[in-house]
């Protein structure tokens, strides 16, 4: 047995996954630490369902998960890993007639942290998403990319150390955007972050490390600013432009590789 060099990330060994007789997940296997590791692959190439198996929400039908050193294979495992779990699906429901306080407050305590630890939790999570000033508000009464931020304040306020977020910037403008960013890198700084996204940009700007997917593997594995993203002249990208550039050029070439 290989030993993990983040034994208290996220560690996921040869995972596979199937909807009835159709293979999605093949041989999934990589292992990651604190900091933004950005996920990308094509519609359909499987990333939402591998963090659905990763957030223990789906049961593998192979292989095996590590989240924060719990191994989810057993009942016990699988109940520690939610706790340092924080989990953003790409549909999220909150509560409308709420207030965004109790919205968040809910999300700690039924993530298991102490009730004593609450309050403290809500107003740091709803400082980190700049959306304390409103914390009496309903969340119903947020735009969306407010509600964004409210959700990611939700998946993060009992303070995981592996946090998965799928699409956090779909449908929110540049500025928004540049805000969400900003805190992913922020919680990346304490913690273990897979961001699935389709947006280059987010990886180029925000992401220390990169995985690529195609057809339901791992096709690419590497730092953003490896040599291998500059592609096969080998030039490493120096600031963001080219390095959007160069990841959109390696992402294409991967997934043409099939
Ligand atoms: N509940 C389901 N039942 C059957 N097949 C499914 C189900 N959910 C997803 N699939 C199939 O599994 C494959 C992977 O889907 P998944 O949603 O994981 O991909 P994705 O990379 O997240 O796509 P997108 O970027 O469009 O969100 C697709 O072929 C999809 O049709």
């Amino acid at each position: 047995m290989t030993v993990s060099p983040f034994p208290n990330g996220l560690v996921c060994s040869d995972v596979s996954f199937r909807y009835g007789r159709t293979r999605v997940l093949h041989n999934v296997s990589f292992a990651i630490g604190r900091g933004v590791t950005g996920l990308l692959g094509a519609n359909g190439a499987g990333k939402t369902t591998l963090l659905n198996v990763l957030s223990t929400l789906k049961r593998p039908h192979g292989g095996t998960v590590s989240v924060a050193g719990h191994d989810v294979s057993t009942a016990q495992g699988r109940e520690d890993a939610r706790l340092s779990l924080g989990y953003l699906p790409q549909r999220f429901e909150l509560m409308g007639f709420s207030s965004l306080e109790d919205n968040v407050a809910y999300s700690a305590w039924s993530h298991g942290l102490p009730e004593r630890l609450v309050p403290r939790a809500v107003d740091d999570a709803l400082a980190a998403v700049d959306l304390l000033d409103r914390r009496a508000m309903r969340a119903r009464q947020l735009s969306g990319g407010q509600r964004q931020r409210l959700a990611i304040a939700c998946a993060v306020a009992h303070r995981p150390e592996v946090i998965l977020l799928d699409e956090p910037t779909a449908g929110v403008d540049p500025m928004q955007r540049a805000n969400i960013r900003e805190l992913v890198t922020r919680l990346g700084a304490q913690a273990t972050v897979l961001l699935s996204t389709h947006i280059i940009d987010d990886v180029s700007r925000g992401a220390d490390r990169l995985l690529i997917m195609v057809g339901g593997r791992i096709a690419f594995a590497g730092d953003v600013t490896d040599r291998s993203v500059g592609g096969p002249d080998g030039n490493v990208p120096v600031n963001d432009e080219d390095r959007t550039r160069a990841i959109e050029e390696l992402f294409l070439r991967v997934s043409a590789r099939g």
